[in-house]
């Protein structure tokens, strides 16, 4: 069983062209997943408002692109959210934490809720609406998961809202995650971004996978590390976090989130140089 540790640190291209020498080459096939927020771009006040920035765009269609690249977006957005918050027509993206999955050519994986679990989401997000949407705070309904977002709640009153939060979710047999300003409302099935990421990767690679290809995944939040956990020794992980003392399931940490761009950088350069 893996455990989480403190993993070593990276923070520039140069970090990477040292500490991964030799990891990718052109001959073998890669399979680069990524999280969203927090990652491909930096947290912003609310959700509408995150930006791509130029380079970040170009870096992604360029890999994108290329005939050994292959792309999956996985994120705790709705999927339709995601995809056009990118744009980027032909890649796999994965929503709400991987419950509803739609790869390049259309083909659809959609978790199926039993209706049991379908009712008490629809009970919280009323319950959650009613009661704590207030002081800033506010209920993002994705339809099969939700956040919880307290980012403009005075944070005198931070703790009590979020403590009725997480009691309203887990009275109803939901998971409640903490994520960055916010709590997600996952459904209790065995099912994340790391049941989702293997999917991914069987579909497009075969059950052998492993053998065929290369994979590297970033991500930022607790709701990555399902994926990190999943794809230790099957390939190499991120964490995009500022804490020296943070203990993760991946296989580094990536100091900041503009890491992210010289991480796309390298990967962009070992495959086109
Ligand atoms: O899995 P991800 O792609 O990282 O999505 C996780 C959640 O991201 C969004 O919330 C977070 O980002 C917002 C914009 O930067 C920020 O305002 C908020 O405080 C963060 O929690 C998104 O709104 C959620 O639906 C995703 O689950």
């Amino acid at each position: 069983m893996p455990e989480k540790r403190v993993v070593p640190v990276i923070s520039s291209l140069t970090d990477l062209e040292s500490k991964l020498s030799g990891y990718l080459n052109t001959d073998t096939p890669l399979a680069l997943l990524l999280d969203y927020d927090g990652t491909l771009v930096a947290l912003a006040d609310n959700p509408g408002s995150t930006i791509l920035t130029a380079n970040m765009k170009s870096l992604l269609n360029r890999l994108a692109a290329h005939p050994q690249i292959f792309l999956a977006i996985i994120s705790g957005r709705g999927l339709r959210n995601v995809q056009s918050c990118l744009a980027i027509q032909g890649i796999t993206y994965a929503g709400n934490h991987g419950l509803e999955i739609e790869s390049g050519d259309g083909t659809r994986h959609d978790y199926e809720l039993p209706v049991e679990i379908q009712k008490h989401y629809t009970a919280i997000v009323r319950e959650l609406t009613e009661k704590l949407q207030r002081n800033g705070a506010w209920v993002e309904d994705k339809k099969l998961s939700l956040t919880y977002h307290y980012r403009d709640t005075p944070p005198a009153l931070v703790e009590e809202l979020k403590n009725a939060a997480r009691h309203i979710i887990e009275s109803h047999g939901f998971r409640a995650n903490q994520a960055h300003m916010a709590v997600e409302a996952k459904p209790p099935v065995n099912w994340n971004k790391g049941e989702a990421a293997l999917l991914i990767l069987k579909n497009q690679f075969g059950i052998n996978w492993t053998q065929k290809i290369k994979v590297i995944f970033a991500g930022d939040d607790t709701t990555d590390e399902d994926a990190m956990r999943l794809l230790q020794g099957s390939g190499i992980s991120f964490r995009v976090s500022a804490d020296p003392d943070l203990e993760t399931y991946a296989d580094f940490r990536l100091a900041r989130q503009s890491v992210v761009e010289d991480l796309l950088t390298w990967i962009n350069n070992v495959y086109t140089n």
